[in-house]
């Protein structure tokens, strides 16, 4: 089936594009990240999209990326953290290889604590995670088709990891 080598799905600040990055480098694919290409579509950062349209019309932007992406990039995709919330998206995913990567509270406020960029933790980091992941947690598993912890280990473990989940060979 032609799609992506790997698409990476998990929580904000989890490493989705690092990792995603390494991926294709290591590969010798592109890397394709939906938070950008919405980015570069609306010319806008995501934290103002949140602030003017709101999360809805948001998601309505990354279910279109998301199935944009899909179908048309064959190598590393990193999707937005919530990208999952939809029904839709997450039947789209069930066909192709994704990757989970999982990390606990205290690793995502390390890496997303003091990052306004991300606006759904803008507020209270530690509670707001903890909701965000009791919400997801179970729709994360339930697209995967494997799952990689990131806590004590470096992008390049985690890259390194996640070719061993998918028994994906360096170009
Ligand atoms: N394995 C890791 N160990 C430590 N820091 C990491 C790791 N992976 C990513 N980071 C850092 O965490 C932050 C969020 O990474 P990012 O790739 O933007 O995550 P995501 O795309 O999942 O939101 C960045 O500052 C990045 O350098
Ligand atoms: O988890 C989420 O709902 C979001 C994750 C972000 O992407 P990253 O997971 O790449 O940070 C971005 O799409 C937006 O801020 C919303
Ligand atoms: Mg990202």
């Amino acid at each position: 089936m032609s799609g992506p080598q790997i698409v990476l799905i998990g929580p904000m600040g989890v490493g989705k594009t690092t990792v995603g990055e390494l991926l294709a480098e290591r590969l010798g694919t592109a890397f394709r990240d939906t938070d950008a290409d919405i980015v570069a579509a609306q010319g806008r950062e995501i934290a103002d999209i949140f602030v003017d349209e709101g999360e809805p019309y948001f998601r309505e932007l990354e279910r279109e990326a998301v199935r944009a992406a899909v179908q048309e990039h064959t190598g590393v995709l990193a999707l937005g953290g919530g990208a999952i919330l939809d029904e839709s998206t997450r039947a789209l995913l069930g066909a192709h290889p994704v990757v989970y990567l999982s990390m606990d509270v205290e690793e995502a406020v390390k890496r997303t604590g003091l990052n306004q960029a991300r606006p759904l933790l803008a507020v209270n980091p530690r509670k707001q995670w903890r909701e965000l992941m009791d919400a997801r947690r179970h729709l994360y598993a339930e697209v995967a088709r494997a799952v990689v912890a990131t806590d004590n280990r470096t992008p390049e473990e985690v890259a390194q990891a996640v070719l061993d989940a998918l028994e994906l060979k360096e170009a």
